[in-house]
């Protein structure tokens, strides 16, 4: 009896130490499964060579084994510090340059500072990244906009070391050979631009290099793109930018800007090599002149992976932002057919707006609905004033959204009518500046409208850099009120409004947007970026904002949070292109993996798990 008791109990505890080893193994298997392994680097390079590798490179961070392994003994200050210490160093230094550059031109100052962050990035890429992931709200408006643009106009004198690549009407014939140059055996972004519209800044032929570099570091910092494997291109086809073009020093093409089908045939190339040697590469457009811009989109996007982030990345944020505007105003998402919108400016940005801000209200109120085939809640004004059919010689991509003269003459309006005077008669809830035309919202447009009956009426400022900003915050509360929503392409301060109050300044900038867009068309493997991705993109951005902050008038989420949200709006990309059957998987994960992984709630962890993130690994050399 004693013996079988025993025997039942030994049983019991094998049982339960077998159940606790299985769950033991499950917890271990699920954290191991979820955590991010930091693989050693193999490097072929010893001594100095690994110290001028911005890659590899780790400076005073070097531990004591490596020195002894790499052959780094003696070439470092005895001390090993820690990537911390490194950081305070930097910032340091960043934050005593700030203190002696206070009073003098703040072009200089923020000159001094991208001089000292691409020093920096030149010689230790894992600590650039790093300092700029935690540092994003700071340094945003440093290696982006605003100071990105004064970047481009002073490149010649500014440019020391090359980074991307140059591909020019010279190199015609060349160019499948010539990307075979490129170190990285493996490339998932490249931006490209050709110069022609930097910013609201006009044509800068090659200094416009600047933006796709610019782009690029916020798809590593907000994307966690991998920067071994982006890169960044400049198609140089001439400049007409006559400055340039007399400047002896200019390091572009000394010849105009190539035209119509020469031109064409250089992007045309440009996209067969780079799709050659890199098939799973996605190509961002940035920064094309509008003529060019929608042709390219319309000739390459059902071709290859590629979208353009002016047309399409920035009409997704406008999108969120004008939802937001609308949950501010206490109304549901859904009223935004019901918004009256005028949108200033009718280039790639303006235009790619308005037509998907379109197809927006057509998923609310359907396509057949009258406020969708009039374009009844939209105006558009270019330099020629409003946009009507009575306009000569109207943009064919501008035609779909000129205004019917019945409709313009009942509400007091011609053709060509001036900006005041469509704010005027329209009242607009959303003002939106598209137009690359600083201090285009003057006082008298800006009082006009406080005749619109909107509680919240939103100012969107939204070209750039700060010098192209349609209006300042500080004027936008100034002349229409408290009440507004602001927000600017390029940073401004919030305003403080007196009695404790502080007037909300939002950045709505497709930096927002363009880095999850890639990202989730990297990670699902789509074969091309559809109108569905990116309208779930908008939506996701848009869904983030909680009602406490939309009241407090803030409609995009804080600067610092960018990582996060774009880890979200990846996940709402794959899960669209999932549901449209375009994905087709990234490396060893599958379609049938991501249809699983999409059932079982976990795209948002495969996205965490894929987004690169800068740590110093152990180096491990091999002859
Ligand atoms: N915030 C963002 O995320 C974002 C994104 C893309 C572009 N932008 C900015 O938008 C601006 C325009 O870009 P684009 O590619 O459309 O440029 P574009 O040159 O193609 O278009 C400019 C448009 O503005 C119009 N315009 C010029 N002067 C005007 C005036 N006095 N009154 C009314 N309209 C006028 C032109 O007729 C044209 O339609 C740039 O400053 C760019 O930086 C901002
Ligand atoms: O580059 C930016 O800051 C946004 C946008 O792409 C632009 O062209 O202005
Ligand atoms: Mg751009």
């Amino acid at each position: 009896m004693a013996q079988a008791i025993a025997s039942r109990a030994r049983k019991a505890v094998v049982k339960a130490l077998e159940s606790e080893c299985w769950q033991l193994r499950e917890g271990a298997r699920r954290y191991l499964g979820q955590r991010k392994v930091v693989r050693p680097s193999i490097v072929n390079k010893r001594s100095s060579d690994i110290l001028h590798d911005p890659w590899y490179n780790k400076g005073t961070a070097f531990p004591l084994t490596e020195r002894e392994r790499l052959g780094l003994r003696g070439m470092l200050p005895p001390r090993v510090m820690s990537i911390n210490q490194q950081i305070d160093r930097f910032m340091a230094n960043f934050r005593s340059l700030e203190r002696n550059t206070r009073d003098g031109p703040q072009e200089v100052a923020a000159l001094a500072k991208w001089r000292i962050l691409n020093r920096l990035h030149d010689r230790n890429e894992t600590l650039f990244y790093k300092i700029l992931i935690d540092n994003i709200q700071q340094l945003a408006p440093i290696v982006y906009t605003p100071t990105v643009g004064l970047v481009c106009q002073n490149y010649s004198g500014l440019f020391r070391r090359p980074r991307g690549m140059y591909f020019s009407a010279a190199d015609r014939g060349e160019m499948m050979s010539m990307i075979y140059n490129w170190p990285a055996e493996q490339v998932d972004m490249i931006v490209v631009t050709d110069g022609s519209r930097i910013l609201g800044l006009g044509d800068l032929g090659v200094q416009g290099i600047g933006i796709p570099i610019g782009k690029l570091d916020l798809y590593v910092a907000a994307a966690g793109m991998n920067p071994q494997r982006v890169l960044p291109v400049m198609i140089d086809v001439g400049t007409n930018n006559q400055q340039l073009l007399d400047n002896p020093l200019y390091m572009g093409l000394h010849r105009p800007r190539l035209e119509g089908e020469e031109y064409m045939s250089i992007i045309d190339e440009f996209m067969e090599a780079a799709f050659t040697r890199y098939p799973d590469v996605i190509v961002q457009f940035e920064d094309f002149q509008s003529k060019w811009a929608f042709k390219l989109l319309q000739r390459y996007r059902t071709h290859y992976r590629m979208f353009n982030d002016d047309i399409q990345g920035t009409a997704g944020v406008a999108l969120a932002g004008v939802l937001g505007a609308v949950r501010a105003q206490g109304r549901p998402m859904s009223d935004i057919a019901k918004q009256k919108i005028v949108v200033v400016g009718a280039g790639s940005a303006g235009l790619g707006v308005v037509s998907f801000m379109k197809q927006a209200v057509a998923r609310v109120v359907g396509n057949d609905s009258p406020q969708v085939q009039g374009s009844d809640n939209f105006w558009l004004v270019d330099k020629d004033g409003l946009v009507t059919e009575a306009r000569e010689n109207i943009d064919p991509d501008a035609k779909q959204y000129a205004r019917s003269l019945d409709d313009i003459s009942r509400s007091g309006l011609q053709e060509g009518a001036s900006l005041v005077d469509v704010v005027r008669h329209v009242k607009p809830d959303v003002l939106m500046g598209l137009s690359a035309v600083g201090g285009l919202f003057t006082q008298e447009v800006l009082e006009a409208m406080k005749l619109s009956d909107c509680p919240r009426p939103a100012i969107l400022p939204m070209s750039n850099p700060t010098s192209k900003a349609e209006c300042t915050a500080e004027q936008a509360f100034k002349y229409v009120g408290p009440h507004i929503v602001f927000a600017s392409g390029s940073p401004f301060q919030d305003v403080d409004l007196g009695d404790g109050k502080i007037g909300r300044v939002n950045q709505g900038n497709n930096m927002y947007l363009f880095p999850g867009i890639g990202l989730g068309a990297l990670l699902s493997g789509a074969h091309h970026i559809t109108d569905g991705m990116l309208h779930a993109a908008a939506e996701c951005l848009a869904s983030v904002m909680d009602e406490e902050s939309l009241q407090k008038g803030i409609i995009y989420p804080p600067i610092p949070e960018i990582r996060n949200i774009t880890a979200k709006i990846a996940e709402a990309v794959i899960k669209e292109a999932i549901i449209e059957e375009v994905a087709e998987g990234y490396r060893e994960t599958d379609p049938r993996e991501l249809q699983a992984m999409a059932q079982d709630d976990s795209i948002l962890a495969y996205v965490e798990k894929n987004m690169w993130s800068p740590e110093y690994s152990s180096l491990v050399y091999e002859s």
